[in-house]
């Protein structure tokens, strides 16, 4: 299956950060949601992916061209989601159209006009007075004008009200629907992911740990519930993470196949939330 971004072997480091040996790919026609906690290098990598970072060392390619030497070309064709600092600027819509429509060969005024009647926008107010599901429907019409065929978002729903985070996801969803439109976004709301995502990268402290298949997490990944009684230091390595109480133990496993053979039914399996993935990661490596 094609590429549309691709890794490899990327470092990055700052002052007690490193993004590790950061290989990833994003599947052509896909939503790829990008998740990890607080600092694991999300935004990190998004930045290297919009050339706004080099990396210390690896490669980035994009639509099958390396970014450094090719990045104008790129750039053509991605839709970035950026971040509102631009929205302080004392212009209006209009106003900013005009400053970015040159600089794209297939800028479209009437794919412009048509996102902001779909998002009621107002073309003559001042950007500063928006709100932030305004200013976050600005962007995403700017990002949607020039026919771009990778949309690249940083937390887009983070601030948004339900309303309006599910009015987005179906936006998004409409615009994969040809398959040829690829779409990756980091996010803290792993829920919205649910309706939406298509496969899941997950990162934690700078570290790749998956890109798969939502289905796939489902079928590998599991909670397992039980009595202490059945954990030794044998059983627990079976796990990412455990969580012990005066109940019994909930732990997750990436094989839950094998959990099912070990411990037949004196245990209950459950299906994890990308949430429980997070934290019983961040809880196995405690253990460690
Ligand atoms: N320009 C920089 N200089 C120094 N350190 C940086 C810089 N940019 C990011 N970092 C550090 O790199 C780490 C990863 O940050 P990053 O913003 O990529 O995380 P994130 O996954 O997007 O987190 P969050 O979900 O909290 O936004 C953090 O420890 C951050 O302090």
């Amino acid at each position: 299956m094609e590429s549309v971004i691709e890794l490899q072997h990327v470092y990055k480091a700052f002052k007690g950060f490193e993004l590790k040996d950061l290989s990833i790919s994003v599947k052509k026609g896909f939503v790829t949601g990008f998740i990890g906690g607080n600092g694991a290098g999300k935004s990190t990598t998004i930045k290297l992916i919009m050339n706004l970072l080099q990396p210390d060392s690896g490669t980035i390619s994009i639509f099958g061209m390396d970014l450094k030497k090719n990045e104008k070309e790129i750039k053509q064709r991605i839709g970035f989601v950026f971040d509102s600092y631009i929205f302080y600027e004392n212009i209006t819509l209009t106003e900013m159209k005009k400053i970015i429509k040159p600089a794209y060969r297939k800028w479209d005024d009437a794919l412009f006009n048509q996102y902001v009647d779909m998002f009621e926008l107002p073309l003559k107010k001042n950007l500063k007075t928006f709100s932030k599901g305004m200013k976050m429907k600005a962007s995403l019409t700017i990002a949607l004008s020039h026919h771009a065929e990778l949309i690249i978002m940083d937390e887009p729903t983070s601030g948004l009200d339900p309303i309006f985070r599910s009015e987005l996801l179906d936006i998004l969803r409409n615009l994969i629907q040809n398959g040829e439109r690829t779409i990756f976004f980091s996010t803290h709301i792993t829920t919205d992911l649910d309706r939406i995502a298509d496969y899941i990268t997950f990162i934690h402290n700078g570290q790749h740990i998956f890109t798969k298949e939502y289905y796939k997490i489902e079928e590998e990944f599991a909670i397992v519930k039980g009595g202490t009684n059945l954990l030794d230091r044998d059983t627990e390595q079976e796990f990412i993470g455990v969580r012990k109480t005066n109940h019994g133990f909930r732990a997750l496993t990436a094989n839950k196949q094998r959990i099912e053979n070990i411990f037949g039914d004196t245990v209950i399996i459950e299906k994890p939330t990308l949430e429980d993935i997070m934290i019983y990661t961040k809880k196995g490596e405690e253990r460690c």
